[in-house]
């Protein structure tokens, strides 16, 4: 899916905005994995429609007539009604799920799991819809936002380089229409570290709230029960402590350096970690070495800001200029 995108949107084209095009893409791909609709047909209605919520997220809350909250509300209605009437459709196709299932055989969604799980997991259909949204949201806002790793791929060409050979070293063992695999993708380890680097230096979240549930002393300081508790890898992805010369964009350093427990955690820690840890990974992946395998790529705002919105981007969606690969380098 990842080559069918780069080939009708980027392809044509010497200019592009790599985080809206990314976004277009993570939000296809998840609509894809999660509710197994098929690309690019299927998924057209679910993505406008929550693309037209998602503004709500951030609306001052007037719920009048004409506000941005306003047209959210209704428009998150609507994309609620369209994944119940999908949610509908696929429970019809149970016992054909169950026998794929028994042969082993075919890709199964996220959407189809659920539905195999069956009414233990899920008191009803719209609590599976809530789900989905959730996992639609995390992964529009957080797989986009590490996305930060075009950024530096834009302005490192020894990282690029490294990455586009770790690619064609892949690439070789394949023909060319050849699809990525689940084996390839787990080779991809110096691309994991340029990811993990771009997300150690602008992580994708803030962080969360844990409470106390007892009274805590940490670091000098009383915590007492039921307080809440902020915790953001803002902190320890840039402590000297943890990561020699924190500035620096360095890949190797985790190969080199190793980690201390819990010094980095864009996806979290503990019980409450990112489940979507693996899937944003996979995604993440492979859509970097289709982008890397096809093109070198120029930032055409050499100082562009990143802000925060509330998760980071590009000020003006990192605008690159593409240049295709003749041959293979
Ligand atoms: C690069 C992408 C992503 C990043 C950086 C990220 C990061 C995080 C973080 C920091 C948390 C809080 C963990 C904690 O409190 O310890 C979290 C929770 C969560 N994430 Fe992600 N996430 C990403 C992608 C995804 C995706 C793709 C999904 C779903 C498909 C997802 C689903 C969730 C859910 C459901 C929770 C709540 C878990 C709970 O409270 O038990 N995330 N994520």
């Amino acid at each position: 899916m990842a080559r069918e995108y780069l080939n009708s949107d980027w392809l044509p084209f010497t200019k592009v905005t790599v985080y809206a095009s990314t976004q277009k893409y993570v939000l296809s791909m998840a609509c894809k994995l999660l509710l197994g609709l098929e690309y690019p047909g299927e998924v057209g209605i679910v993505s406008e429609l929550f693309k037209r919520t998602m503004p709500g997220l951030l609306a001052v809350l007037i719920n009048l007539p004409g506000t941005p909250f306003n047209r959210s509300i209704k428009e998150g209605k609507k994309l609620k009604l369209e994944l119940l009437k999908i949610v509908e459709a696929r429970k019809k196709m149970i016992p054909k799920l169950k026998e794929r299932e028994k042969a082993g055989s075919g890709f199964v969604d996220i959407l189809s799991r659920m539905l195999l799980e069956g009414k233990a997991h899920f008191k009803s259909d719209m609590e599976i819809v809530n789900n989905l949204i959730s996992f639609l949201l995390s992964s529009y806002e957080g797989i986009t936002a590490a996305i930060t790793t075009f950024k530096y791929l834009s302005e490192l060409p020894q990282v690029y380089d490294a990455l586009y050979r770790e690619h064609r070293n892949i690439a070789k063992s394949k023909s060319p229409q050849e699809k990525l695999n689940w084996e390839d993708v787990q080779q991809m380890k110096y691309s994991w570290n340029v990811i993990c680097e771009a997300m150690r230096l602008i992580p994708p979240t803030f962080g969360t709230f844990r409470e106390a549930k007892i009274d805590l002393n940490f670091a000098g300081y009383t915590i007492p029960k039921g307080w809440k508790i902020l915790w953001s890898p803002f902190t320890s992805n840039k402590d000297p402590k943890c990561f020699q010369n924190p500035e620096t964009f360095d890949p190797e350093r985790y190969d080199r350096d190793g980690l201390l427990p819990s010094s980095y955690v864009p996806f979290g820690g503990g019980t409450q970690m990112c489940p979507g840890k693996d899937f944003a990974k996979f995604v993440m992946l492979v859509f970097t070495y289709n982008v890397v395998s096809k093109f070198r790529f120029r930032k055409r705002i050499p100082d562009e800001k990143i802000i925060y919105l509330p998760g980071p981007r590009p000020e003006k969606d990192l605008p690159v200029l593409l240049q295709q690969h003749q041959h293979h380098e």
